[in-house]
């Protein structure tokens, strides 16, 4: 049987169904670890059998080619956020692409990484946060793979996989990383950076950083099924700070330079721990799926069908 494919109860001895949906429970998981780069980060170390593959999408194509390879024996399929080159605002990337593309690529589990502007004291440039919330202000971008033909409702309550955050905290205090577990993640528009009383209305809602990305990305990855966690790595204190000048990309730039280091440096401490064969994820990203279709069967368009080859295969395999 070829990796990760589910297994049903009749060629499983021993196993029964749990009764979520109809889906079985007690398959193993070899993980596929997919890796988003973010400004700053356009490969990635260490990568053995390194191959650039063009991989096509029914959403278009992805931001680059996938780089494939393996790391410590870990599959893993690396994909720059904007390009190589960094060519492709954030308003303009093909979210969908990307993330339907790691998916097909047989991606399990996303780490992405992201600069990010503090909109906190005590988050300095150079700190890493492993956000645990975001909130999504961006406008200009397409972010479901479903619509009119096959409507689905994901949950996002708690939009990124605990266990993959468990692994970072633990390389991060491994390598000594200073980093903050949990913190909320503004997502703006952009391409401009906030005005100051942006900046400041972010900052009394409670929000921990600001960036550009990351959303639609996480609520794709999981209506994907796919566990998915961010590493927002702090390169300014955005505008609303008295004793710092406000953010410009010459600034970014500079302290992205260090992140990067510890970034690859993480990467490399993370992926040999998420590699190993797992069962299914405790917290359900790889089931969001399971309740969240609305429209029956015999109402579902057969072109947004088609489409959702990959992202909703489990559910169209198991119908
Ligand atoms: C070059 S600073 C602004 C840019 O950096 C962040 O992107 P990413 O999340 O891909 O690292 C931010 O969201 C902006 O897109
Ligand atoms: N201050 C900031 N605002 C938005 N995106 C960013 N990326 C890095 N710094 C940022």
């Amino acid at each position: 049987m070829p990796p990760n494919t589910r297994r049903t109860v009749a060629d499983t001895p021993g196993i029964t169904s749990c009764g979520t949906g109809g889906i079985i429970m007690a398959e193993r998981i070899q993980p596929v670890i997919g890796i988003i780069g973010g400004s700053g980060l356009y490969d990635i170390d260490g990568l053995e059998n390194k191959e650039w593959r063009r991989v096509e999408t029914p959403w278009g194509l992805p931001s680059d080619d996938l780089l494939f390879g393996t790391l410590d024996g870990v599959q893993c399929v690396f994909l720059p956020r904007h390009g190589r080159g960094h060519r492709l605002s954030p308003s303009h990337l093909n979210y969908r692409a990307n993330i339907d593309a790691m998916k097909r690529a047989g991606c399990t589990d996303i780490l992405s990484l992201s600069a990010v502007g503090s909109l906190k004291k005590k988050l300095p440039p150079g700190h890493f946060v492993i956000v645990d919330q975001f909130i999504d202000r961006s406008f200009a971008r397409e972010k479901s793979f479903f619509g009119d033909g096959c409507v689905a409702h994901v949950s996002v309550a708690d939009p990124v996989c605990p266990r993959i955050g468990d692994v970072v905290e633990q390389a991060a205090k491994r390598l000594s990383l200073p980093y903050a577990r949990g913190g909320t993640y503004l997502v703006m528009e952009g391409p401009q950076f906030s005005t100051r009383a942006e900046s400041e209305l972010y900052r009394s809602w409670g929000c921990s950083v600001i960036g550009m990305t990351n959303m639609p990305e996480a609520k794709l990855a999981r209506e994907a099924e796919m566990c998915y966690a961010t590493v927002a790595m702090v390169t300014d204190y955005d505008c609303w700070h008295e004793d710092h000048d406000h953010v410009t990309v010459d600034a970014v730039i500079r302290v992205l330079r260090g992140n990067a280091e510890k970034a690859r440096a993480l990467v490399q401490a993370v992926v040999p721990v998420l590699g190993q064969e797992r069962g299914p994820c405790e917290a359900g990203c790889d089931r969001a799926l399971d309740f969240a279709i609305t429209t029956p069967e015999d109402h579902r368009d057969p072109a947004l069908m088609a489409k959702l080859d990959a992202v909703a295969g489990r559910m169209l395999r198991a119908a």
